[in-house]
């Protein structure tokens, strides 16, 4: 189990990370999500779990082990970046090898582990090809098969779909996750996608500025923000006061009963905050209401609609068509809402 207590980073004065507790590889998580935005300090962390980054303060440890005197290539950990980085002018069978050969395992005996691999990662009889033949998910999958092949005990993915097609990235996603479950590998996933991270983790931890404010399901995440800037990076559009009383949610929306909905369990009565992401708020024609829609759109998932009530603006969705200028009411969905630090 991999266990960081009071991590600090920093880039001369400039402080990356800073009083980092965090845990990977405990109970029943295979996947963890490192979640944030650009810039939070996702890929500095992985580096300074990996090795790459010396600690200014605080330690990194496996199994009890501090890991500060062990070099990067003798932590046991697999590392896949962006792009892959494989090898060029080597074909598929010699990538997946280079840490087969550092460990001592040659010949017939790499050879079976090579094809193991790939047809863990679904690319079976791909051995001779040059790499640089390969698609950029082909290349990825080939990546995470070197990365996997000498058996790490923890394996650090920075943000493995980045350069991949958007068409592609949610079947690689999903592939990525059933890929490093079937090896039972415990994985950290760096991403600023919080899409990516629900499909491929079992657990998330949102990074913002230096710093890991919440580590939770995805579920759980959606659903109880820890703070206001953490629901608006996961979609939230818009905050409303809010008040439970025995179980119901009552806000200047209207009103909807949370009892009985997935984590909404161990809601107590009180004040809250509640944070809406667009499918939280429906948008229904109203013609004696004084809000008014701005802009409207119609998108894949539905038509959008960005309403201004006196001072406030709230995005949501409508089942019939509107347009601007059209005066609406606005009403409360259950599914897509969330409530804040509580
Ligand atoms: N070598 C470096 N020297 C100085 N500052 C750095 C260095 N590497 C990163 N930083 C700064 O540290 C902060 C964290 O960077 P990091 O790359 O860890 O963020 P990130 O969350 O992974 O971002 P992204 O999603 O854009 O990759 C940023 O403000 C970045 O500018």
């Amino acid at each position: 189990m991999l266990i960081l207590n009071d991590v600090a980073v920093r880039y001369g004065r400039f402080e990356a990370l800073r009083g980092v507790d965090w845990s990977v590889g405990t109970g029943q998580s295979t996947v963890t999500a490192l979640l944030g935005p650009s810039g939070c300090g996702k890929s500095t962390l992985l580096r300074a779990i990996a090795g790459f980054e010396p600690l200014a303060a605080g330690t990194v440890s496996w199994d009890g082990e501090d890991l500060s005197g062990r070099p990067p290539h003798r932590r046991d950990f697999g590392v896949v970046f962006q792009d892959g980085q494989l090898f060029p002018g080597r074909t598929v069978a010699q990538n997946i090898a280079y840490g087969l050969a550092r460990r001592g395992v040659r010949g017939a005996a790499a050879a079976e582990r090579v094809a193991t691999m790939l047809d863990l990662v679904q690319l079976g009889g791909f051995e001779d090809r040059p790499v640089g033949a390969l698609s950029g998910g082909q290349a990825q999958r080939v990546a995470l098969a070197r990365a996997l092949a000498p058996e790490p005990r923890l394996l650090l993915l920075d943000e493995p779909l980045a350069a991949i097609d958007s068409q592609l990235r949610e079947s690689l996603a999903e592939s990525i996750g059933t890929i490093v479950r079937a090896a039972g590998t415990p994985t950290v996933l760096v991403t600023h996608d919080h899409r990516e991270a629900a499909l491929m983790a079992d657990t998330v931890s949102v990074m913002r500025a230096g710093r890991i404010v919440q580590t939770d399901s995805a579920e759980r995440l959606w659903r109880r923000p820890a703070d206001e800037e953490t629901a608006r990076f996961l979609g939230a559009r818009a905050v409303v006061a809010g008040v439970v009383r025995s179980g119901v949610l009552i806000t200047e929306l209207g009103e909807t009963d949370l009892r009985g909905r997935v984590g909404f369990d161990d809601l107590a009565d009180g004040d809250c905050t509640v944070a809406l992401r667009p499918e939280a708020v429906i948008v229904e024609p109203d013609p004696a209401s004084p809000a008014v829609v701005e802009h409207a759109a119609a998108l894949v998932a539905g038509r959008r609609a960005r309403v201004r009530v006196g001072g406030d603006v709230f995005e949501g969705v409508s089942s019939v068509p509107i347009s601007v200028g059209d005066h609406v009411r606005l009403g409360l969905a259950p599914g897509a809402l969330a409530v804040v630090g509580r």
